[in-house]
């Protein structure tokens, strides 16, 4: 099959603490996903705070060096892009968390997307320029006159989200990466934005990595869900299916705050320290939460388990808790039974 995203036994190791008592950490361990080509998708990427989501999303964006693995975007390794980055940001752009972080607020917002449109959305002049931004304000429910001359400063979180979204927009990239982009918009609004990526992927024909602790949008917009968990992608599928039958007890545990609109998990549901001492297990990193845990599953890794379709798990349960020959880190997949 061709793809449009191909994570390929991604690893992100982190060092911790001072060069003669410091540990690693693995903040993404041997993900593999693949989406296939032609039909645009959202894939929300869902876990609690420390799970290993920004890591994943800031190596898609070449923000990080990865450890090892790879990733293709449309088929070609990010690697292509080394001495090109120009080429990388039209194909591929972000948007975070804060919108106020992504303008300076001594600049006008209007001249970042001229700037957008001449530097990477191919406008020869401004008034070519101006046709581009003003048909990806529209897209975004907005006006060239509401957003001219004015600064990040007089616009609500809301708005400058929306602007963020259009100046992404003004590339035509392949691939929108939204690390948390309503986390600091009022709940109220956050189903309007993230409704905008439903309406910008058909009309746009733009894939979206949604990043997410709010798992209420992930249920309304996404095609493929993936959750993380401790730097494993501990479930992965087709959306309906995840959610309508979540398989990893993980995501069960997740999914009972859906579909209450604006439901989170609480940052400090996990100690720190705890964090850590998971990251460190050898079995699945789950265990010691997962009320279904077995011996085995404290010290062998889980092997990925497709459940049917595209739907995979990691978990031992689903292999009746028998013993493999390999583990999940060798990329192998079982297929159920
Ligand atoms: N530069 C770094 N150096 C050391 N450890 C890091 C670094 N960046 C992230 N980590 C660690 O990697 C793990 C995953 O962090 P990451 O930020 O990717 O998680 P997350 O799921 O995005 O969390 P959040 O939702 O809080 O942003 C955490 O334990 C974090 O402390």
């Amino acid at each position: 099959m061709t793809s449009s995203l191909k994570i390929q036994n991604l690893n992100k190791q982190f060092k911790r603490g001072g060069l003669i008592f410091g540990t690693k950490i693995t903040a993404v361990e041997n993900v593999n996903i693949e989406l296939p080509a032609g039909k645009p998708w959202i894939m929300s990427i869902v876990g609690e705070s420390g799970s290993g989501k920004s890591t994943l999303a800031m190596m898609v964006l070449r923000l990080i060096d990865m450890t090892s693995g790879d990733i293709f975007i449309d088929e070609k390794p990010l690697s292509c892009y080394r001495h090109n980055k120009t080429e990388f940001y039209k194909k591929v752009q972000p948007i975070f968390q804060n919108p106020f972080s992504a303008f300076s607020s001594r600049r006008r917002v209007d001249a970042y997307l001229y700037s957008t449109a001449m530097k990477l959305g191919g406008a020869q002049n401004r008034t070519k320029a101006k046709v581009m931004i003003e048909e990806a304000l529209e897209s975004v429910g907005l006006d060239y006159q509401t957003v001219e001359g004015k600064y990040p400063n007089q616009f609500s979180g809301g708005e400058l989200q929306r602007i963020s979204i259009a100046r992404a927009l003004i590339t035509r990239p392949s691939l929108i990466v939204a690390d948390e982009p309503v986390a600091m918009i009022d709940a109220s609004l956050r189903t309007n934005i993230v409704n905008l990526f439903k309406k910008i992927k058909d009309e746009y024909h733009v894939n979206f990595i949604y990043i997410t602790h709010d798992l209420s949008t992930a249920y309304y917009v996404s095609d493929y869900i993936a959750t993380l968990y401790r730097g494993n992608l501990i479930e992965f599928g087709n959306a309906q299916e995840v959610l309508n039958d979540p398989a990893h007890p993980y995501t069960q545990l997740l999914l009972d705050s859906v579909p209450r609109v604006g439901a989170k998990w609480e940052d400090d549901f996990v100690l720190p320290d705890m964090e850590t001492k998971e990251y460190g297990l050898v079995g699945c990193k789950f265990a010691n939460r997962c009320p279904y845990a077995k011996e085995v599953c404290r010290t062998k890794r889980p092997p990925s388990i497709q459940k049917s379709g595209s739907h995979m798990i990691l978990c031992f349960k689903y292999n009746d808790y028998n013993e493999m020959t390999f583990s999940a880190t060798d990329g192998d997949i079982i297929k159920k039974i």
